[in-house]
């Protein structure tokens, strides 16, 4: 079968910057082909990316990641090869149709897309489940006679399109010894963590496995999660995650030893610092890009275990972001690489992603290549940048990191 099926084993993350050495992306494909002008609000894009160069721009992007001796493995491929499982199969085809993360669907139509899925062989099934149905291409198959189907409008999706899974940051997180999956803020995206979740659960590679499941009302997304160092996570708390979700979280991390001191940092509930990861990626061991814009006013409040273990949280009062890094960090400083050379270019290269680096090992990450002034300022301070192509990638506002899922990298101080 697909290259992907190997032996169920160790992978984890225990820092932004450790060597990577296994990463999940999601190359885009037929479910960007469904973004209108009138549904990319609603769908989270800002524009109607040209598919074709997207694509070009995706391959770009993993080849640079290959050639620097990453393993890259495709969630599509993941996904189909996990849904040859009859369990798998079952689950997501009922959660699918259950109204619960998708348009309600009524009793006739929601019987015969379960059909409909059922058949599905699982590369056309994957295909189905991110590409999503329309009305009409229900109709235009075998027939199904509901008043559902003929009040709605031909083109409205009875399974909605998952143009998002391009950021694959955002559903799962892998911690040291564990995944965890996460619970999607926004209506448009929750059914990305029901697809990353089954591929945990049942795919060879990760069954067996542990994972974290995130709480269903309780938002967490991966863009809000920074592995600082060892021991110690930065969480933003915003548009997307939530407070109550950060609490969850920053237990779970406290209470299964994964972490030492959480922090939790407000960003502004705005789209364009919809994630932590927005305006601050690591690209170094103690070194940050970061928005100017805010690096001045972004607070922390650390988060730690009464005693090891503990599910009692104390709670400090608010502090300094890098300030409050620097110390849970053990460092004297966490030194700011600024985006751009003045607010307005700082401006414009945070809202295309110039924050948003994927870094490779400390010192080498991965950037967005249109972003010159930050890019400039980056390499000023001796970072090494690999440019990549975002034009159309960028579209959904998500530079390298959002496109990203690591899966491994090796812990922090081990020989690279
Ligand atoms: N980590 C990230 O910042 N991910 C980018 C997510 C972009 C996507 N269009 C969204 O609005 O959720």
């Amino acid at each position: 079968m697909a290259p992907t099926m190997s032996q169920s084993r160790e992978y984890g993350a225990d820092s932004e910057v450790g060597r990577l050495r296994t990463v999940i992306l999601h190359r885009p494909g037929p479910e960007l082909e469904r973004l209108t002008p009138g549904n990319n609000d609603r769908l989270l894009f800002d524009g109607i990316p040209w598919v074709a160069r997207a694509q070009e721009e995706h391959d770009a992007f993993a080849e640079v990641l290959r050639g620097r001796g990453v393993e890259v493995l495709h969630l599509i491929d993941l996904l189909a090869e996990t849904l040859a499982d009859p369990d798998a199969r079952d689950h997501v085809i009922e959660t699918t149709t259950d109204g619960s993360a998708g348009p309600a669907l009524g009793d006739a139509v929601r019987d015969h897309l379960r059909g409909v899925l059922g058949e599905a062989a699982p590369e056309e099934l994957t295909r189905l489940l991110v590409a999503g149905i329309r009305n009409d291409e229900l109709r235009g198959g075998r027939a199904v006679h509901s008043l559902v189907t003929s009040l709605l409008p031909p083109q409205a999706f009875l399974v909605d399109p998952l143009p998002n899974l391009l950021f694959t940051r955002d559903s799962s997180v892998w911690l040291p010894d564990r995944v965890l999956v996460t619970t999607l803020a926004m209506r448009a995206r929750r059914r990305e963590s029901q697809l990353t979740g089954l591929v945990y659960r049942f795919h060879p590679r990760f069954a067996g496995g542990r994972r974290i499941e995130g709480h269903a009302h309780e938002h967490v997304e991966g863009g809000d999660v920074l592995l600082l160092a060892p021991g110690v996570v930065a969480l933003g708390v915003g548009e997307r995650t939530t407070p109550a979700g950060a609490e969850r979280l920053a237990r779970q991390l406290l209470t299964a030893g994964l972490a030492t001191t959480v922090l939790a940092v407000p960003i502004a509930q705005e789209r364009a610092t919809m994630h932590l990861d927005t305006v601050c990626t690591m690209v170094d061991v103690d070194r940050v890009v970061m928005y100017p814009g805010v690096a001045d006013t972004l607070t922390a409040y650390a988060v730690t275990a009464r005693e090891p273990g503990s599910p009692e949280l104390v709670v400090a009062p608010p502090e300094p972001f890098l300030a409050a890094a620097a110390k849970a960090m053990g460092i004297e400083r966490l030194h700011r690489i600024d985006t751009g050379l003045d607010p307005v270019t700082a401006e414009r290269e945070q809202w295309d992603d110039g924050n948003n680096t994927l870094a490779l090992e400390p010192g080498v990450a991965v950037a967005y290549e249109r972003n010159d002034a930050t890019n400039a300022r980056l390499e000023e301070a001796g970072i090494e940048v690999l440019r990549i192509a975002g034009s159309e990638l960028g579209s959904g506002r998500g530079g390298p990191r959002c496109l990203s899922c690591p899966v491994l990298r090796d812990p922090l101080g081990a020989a690279g």
